[in-house]
């Protein structure tokens, strides 16, 4: 059973102009996220990505359709019953949102105050927690005599400190330089395998999600427009609109642009072989190349690594007889996508 299951949900908002139709911000969304995943949500600003966090932290109820928390159905619940739902939810935002006032240790108290546990207690889960985190030594510190990496990771000690089960976070690294991100993500990663918290990522950073992700899910105007094992979405994304996300990161796809000089500069078709693990070779390309005997260049082309797993995409201007290129494509296409640039 999925630990997180949306089925055709649905929020709308009232327009501004009252006469207007409604603003659909989420549209009928469908999702399962199971235990133990770091689940990546992205699309562009204005997808619907806050909004339906929203809707899982139960702090907006849905339009219309069913949202299971640990099989339990979240929708319809009373404010009592929410806030106990929520307590299993820890969240970190852009903007780390601490109590400036507040020292380091009683940010990190605070949800526990909150939750009613005993001082002895308190303390000891704060020590355990800036342990964890890596900011013992900042216990009495203010956050405004932190970084924002540090920053953060008082965030996420607070966010875990009632052991719940998902942590939402919510451009969490998106204020955040890129070695101190990759600090960050460092940190959530641990949390997912030494804590077994299943985390959700929103982003519109795809780095971020080839990083710490093991599921993605592209939303697009309120929809999600596909979602999959992270390798499998930006190795092989279908979506015209995840496309163009997807080759913000992943090397070795030229776009139009890119194209159109290539042609300029090289004689010959201009062709692009994808292949994943498993599937095909860089060498098993030139081999079937040199096969069909016909001359080719290494135009334009890189692999690309996620989690251990490789694929890649090449380009080539290929020059000979136009049956031989057209032999040695289909050759090619038996075991990688090929992509004839016109
Ligand atoms: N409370 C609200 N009232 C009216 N419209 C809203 C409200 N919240 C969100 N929307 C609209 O819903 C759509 C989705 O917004 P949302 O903030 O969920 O997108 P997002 O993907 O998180 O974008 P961003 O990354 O910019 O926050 C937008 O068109 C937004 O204007």
């Amino acid at each position: 059973m999925a630990l997180v299951s949306l089925e055709h949900v649905t929020k709308s908002y009232p327009a501004a102009d009252r006469k207007a139709d409604p603003v659909v911000a989420v549209d009928d969304v469908s999702l399962d996220i199971e235990a133990g995943a770091v689940f990546g949500i992205i699309g562009y600003s204005g997808a619907g990505k806050s909004t339906l966090v929203r809707l899982v932290n139960a702090l907006e109820p849905a339009t219309s359709g069913s949202i299971r928390i640990d099989g339990r159905e979240i929708t319809g619940l009373r404010e009592r019953e929410l806030r106990a739902i929520r307590l299993g939810i820890g969240m970190i935002f852009q903007q780390f949102n601490l109590f400036d006032a507040k020292t380091v240790r009683a940010n990190v108290a605070y949800p526990l105050k909150v939750a009613g546990w005993r001082r002895a207690d308190i303390r000891a889960r704060v020590d355990e927690l800036l342990e964890f985190v890596g900011l013992a030594d900042k216990a009495a510190a203010h956050p405004d005599q932190l970084s924002g990496g540090q920053k953060q990771r008082v965030g996420i000690a607070r966010a875990l400190a009632t052991r719940p089960r998902i942590l939402l976070a919510d451009e969490a690294t998106s204020a955040l330089d890129p070695e101190t991100t990759h600090e960050v993500l460092t940190l959530l990663k641990r949390v997912n395998e030494e804590q077994g918290v299943t985390i959700i990522v929103i982003t519109h950073e795809m780095d971020v999600i080839q990083t710490i992700a093991t599921k993605v899910a592209v939303m697009d105007r309120g929809r999600v427009i596909e979602h999959g094992d992270v390798f499998d979405v930006f190795s092989r994304p279908s979506h015209p609109s995840s496309q163009r996300f997807v080759g913000t990161v992943i090397k070795g796809v030229p776009s139009p642009a890119e194209l159109a000089v290539l042609r300029e500069r090289h004689e010959g078709r201009i062709v692009t072989c994808s292949f994943r693990d498993g599937d095909a070779s860089q060498a098993r390309v030139f081999l079937d190349l040199a096969e069909a005997g016909v001359e080719f260049e290494l135009v334009y082309g890189g692999i690309n690594d996620i989690r251990g797993r490789a694929f890649g995409h090449l380009t080539l201007a290929i020059r000979g007889e136009d049956a031989a290129i057209d032999r040695a494509i289909a050759t090619i296409s038996d075991h990688a996508d090929v992509t004839e640039a016109r």
